[in-house]
């Protein structure tokens, strides 16, 4: 038997359009029994909203997100909207006992960030946050293989995460388009935006980080607001790099930039073990590269003269989500991270086991954000609880 969940999606820029695509795909491939219905869609402009619902075949729209987290037709609101919009959408769905499903970072500020944890589970609603990565089915093979014990005790973890969009000094910042180069919309910089999902992965994989000591810079200091054509000050942190320290004793470096230029969404990280180590590269998004020192369950260490990095081409039916798209060898992309996510999401309230990260996890993720600016700004080391 299925069931319909009326869906009321926030904001139809790019991840509206991820979404929407998630939600139409999602029952096709995978079988699930809660299946998404496009029930409206909202964002300010009346004009782009009403185009967008037609194009994407949303029932309905809205103008004004209060109304449509008050409709009853409504289950699940997806919050797709710029960061400081978060929060006051989150706690008035919650409050009106919705479904959330929200983007990434989970808020502006921990502050923000605990009290909308608090408001899902007060309200008992289910909730997860968009960080796609972890269904790369690359990513998550990573994540079994750490888990199965294959790289044993970690030492080192290592992300990068650039692009190079924002080098011109005549970009502007600001109003409806470039909002990522504004700290009072964004909250901040390259932290919230791409270190964010870093973080996330690295806690996924690696476990809880406890301590941080960062640098970040600001290389254009000064440009126009989009919107008024002012020169103001910049209020992001353009890059960012910091040394963490794990609760398993190994030791991480974090490093992005939006100034690393030929990058345009570089995302790798590397784990080493003591038995192995595991490497991804967004730019190859199908391998995973596993270097087996010891295999686990025969117990043999490898050290010969066939010893080297493997290259997993992560198409086969054994692997994560694969068996659900097309045969194997045949690739899938970005978009599909979305929809694996969503298909998560969908089986959690089946099972009743929660798809993750939840907005208690994400929580975590805030905190190391938080922590990572504050030390930048301090210039010392910051303990995370
Ligand atoms: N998981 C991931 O990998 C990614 C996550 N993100 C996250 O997704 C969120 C959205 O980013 P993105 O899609 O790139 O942003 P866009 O700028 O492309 O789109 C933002 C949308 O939000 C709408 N919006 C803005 N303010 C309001 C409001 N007050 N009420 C209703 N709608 C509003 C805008 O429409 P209008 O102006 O007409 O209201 C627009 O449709 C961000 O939090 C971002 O960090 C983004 C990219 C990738
Ligand atoms: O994954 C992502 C890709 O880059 C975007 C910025 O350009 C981010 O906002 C986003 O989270």
């Amino acid at each position: 038997m299925t069931k319909p969940l009326n869906i009321g999606l926030i904001g139809y820029g790019f991840m509206g359009r991820t979404h929407s695509n998630a939600y139409r795909q999602v029952s096709k491939f995978f079988d699930l029994e809660y299946q998404p219905v496009l029930k409206a869609c909202c964002a300010r402009n009346e004009e782009k909203i009403k185009e967008f619902a037609e194009n994407w075949g949303w029932e309905s729209y809205e103008t004004d997100w209060r109304k449509l987290i008050a409709r009853d037709d409504i289950d699940a609101i997806d919050i797709g909207s710029p960061n400081n919009t978060h929060y006051e959408m989150a706690l008035a769905a919650a409050e009106a006992g919705k479904m959330i499903l929200c983007e990434k970072p989970l808020a502006m500020d921990v502050a923000q960030a605990e009290a909308m944890t608090a408001a899902v589970e007060k309200a008992g609603v289910a909730n997860m946050v968009w960080y796609n990565y972890r269904r790369v089915p690359a990513i998550t093979l990573a994540h079994q293989l750490v888990k199965e014990g294959r790289i044993g005790r970690p030492f080192h973890y290592r992300a990068t995460y650039l692009q190079d969009w924002t080098i011109a000094e005549d970009v502007p910042q600001g109003g409806a388009t470039l909002w990522r180069l504004d700290a009072a919309v964004a909250g901040s910089g390259v932290t919230g935006d791409l270190l964010a999902h870093s973080i996330d992965t690295a806690i996924w994989l690696n476990g809880p980080i406890t301590s941080v000591s960062a640098a970040t810079e600001t290389f254009v200091k000064e440009r126009m607001h989009q919107d008024t054509g002012e020169m103001q000050p910049v209020s992001i942190d353009d890059a960012c790099m910091f040394l963490a320290r794990f609760e398993n004793g190994s030791m991480g470096t974090f490093e992005s930039s939006r100034y690393a230029r030929g990058r345009k969404n570089y995302n790798t990280f590397e784990m080493n073990g003591e038995d192995g180590s595991v490497f991804f590269d967004l730019e190859d998004p199908q391998i995973l590269q596993f270097f087996e020192y010891a295999n686990p369950t025969t117990g043999k260490k490898v050290e010969d003269h066939l010893t080297g990095w493997r290259r997993i081409h992560v198409t086969n039916f054994e692997h994560p989500y694969m068996d659900r798209w097309w045969v194997p060898g045949c690739t899938i992309g970005y978009e599909h991270t979305f929809t694996n996510a969503l298909s998560d999401f969908l089986k959690g309230l089946e099972t009743g086991e929660p798809a993750q990260p939840t907005f208690r996890d994400a929580l975590q993720t805030q905190k190391v954000c938080d922590a990572v600016l504050e030390s930048a700004r301090e210039r010392i080391w910051i303990d995370i609880n």
